[in-house]
């Protein structure tokens, strides 16, 4: 059995630099018709010099295989001026608060002094992309930001806001209550809960932030992507980290999924007797909130048993070991 894809997009991505860039991109060109480029690098990517470099790194190390990096800049304050010159080259202005995840020091500290920028988005239609977490308890970090996602939607009416890698059953609940607000989600989120990552022996690749939650959580994950929300869309959060990084004291947060994401994507809809939706969740619903008209790419998967590698070069991939029912179909 043979499954075709039109244009699968990945809306949320870390690449990396240098050697990392060339050894993760190859896995999201193979599989996507492109990505939502996060710009959370060493040296956050926050003006448009360093975009277009980054840019023409990341097309370089595709090495060929048709591959549309979506661009986004890091959240700062921006003048009118700066986001009217960079705004045909990007999908959007991606948010951290301040150290709350990977690389994301130089990100907000005070959200009383967004305003001014937010609006300017909105006045330009420029998408904003979050991550959506306070420092409170770990547990309940994205449910306490719910109130700032609220108040953005509710302040600037017209600005499409991304949640990105919703992990609850109330930032779900929050989507169907605006409808500029969008959502993505990982492949992650939708499998595990808290207990895979700590409930036996601690799982280091399992790690990431949001941090996966209840299985109540992840049930009510499952049934709005399943049943098609058309406002949640694919976004990976595949986020590689080398295994001395993960595991070691310190472990760094980051799942890397770029290796099984339309396999796995695929048997968790197949299992839940509505393949013929995952398109849609890999697709159609991003194309359409954020307008997308990338170029044409097809995505072939058949269904025949792969095991996944237990050791991608210096990277540990999520599901290693595990053999899934579907894998990408390599045509010449
Ligand atoms: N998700 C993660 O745990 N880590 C991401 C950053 C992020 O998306 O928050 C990373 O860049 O490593
Ligand atoms: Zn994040
Ligand atoms: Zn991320």
């Amino acid at each position: 059995m043979h499954l075709t894809l039109e244009n699968p997009l990945d809306m949320h991505l870390h690449l990396r630099e240098r050697e990392m860039l060339a050894l993760v991109a190859p896995c999201s060109a193979a599989q996507f018709a492109g990505g939502v480029i996060m710009p959370n690098l060493v040296q956050p990517v926050d003006s448009l010099e360093r975009l277009r470099a980054y840019r023409a790194a990341i097309l370089d190390a595709c090495a060929g295989e048709p591959f549309t990096p979506y661009m986004t800049l890091f959240f700062r304050s921006y003048h009118r001026e700066e986001l009217l010159a960079a705004r045909d080259e990007i999908i959007g202005l991606k948010l951290y608060p301040a150290g709350i995840t990977t690389q994301s020091e130089s990100g907000v500290r005070d959200f009383d002094r967004i305003g001014d920028t937010v609006a300017l988005l909105e006045d330009l239609d420029i998408p904003l992309l979050v991550h959506g977490e306070t420092d409170g308890f770990v547990m309940e970090r994205e449910r306490e930001f719910l109130r700032v996602y609220q108040w953005l939607a509710e302040t600037f009416p017209r600005l499409r806001l991304v949640m990105e890698h919703i992990t609850t059953a109330e930032a779900v609940e929050l989507l169907d209550r605006y409808d500029n607000v969008g959502a993505t989600v990982t492949l992650h989120h939708l499998l595990i809960t808290l207990d895979d990552v700590v409930g036996g022996l601690l799982q280091p690749d399992l790690f990431c932030k949001p941090i996966a939650k209840t299985p109540r959580d992840r049930e009510a994950l499952r049934q709005a992507v399943l049943a098609g929300h058309p406002r949640l869309m694919f976004g990976s959060d595949s986020a590689p980290h080398p295994r001395h990084k993960k595991e070691c004291c310190g472990c760094a947060a980051g799942v890397f999924s770029a290796p099984v994401l339309l396999p796995a994507l695929a048997q968790l809809f197949e299992e839940a007797d509505c393949l013929e939706r995952l398109a849609d969740f890999v697709s159609h619903h991003a194309r359409r909130f954020y307008r997308l008209r990338p170029p044409h790419k097809q995505v072939h998967l058949v269904r025949a048993p792969w095991t996944v590698m237990e050791q991608y070069e210096t990277l540990r991939p999520f599901l290693a070991g595990q053999t899934l029912r579907w894998r990408v179909e390599k045509r010449p």
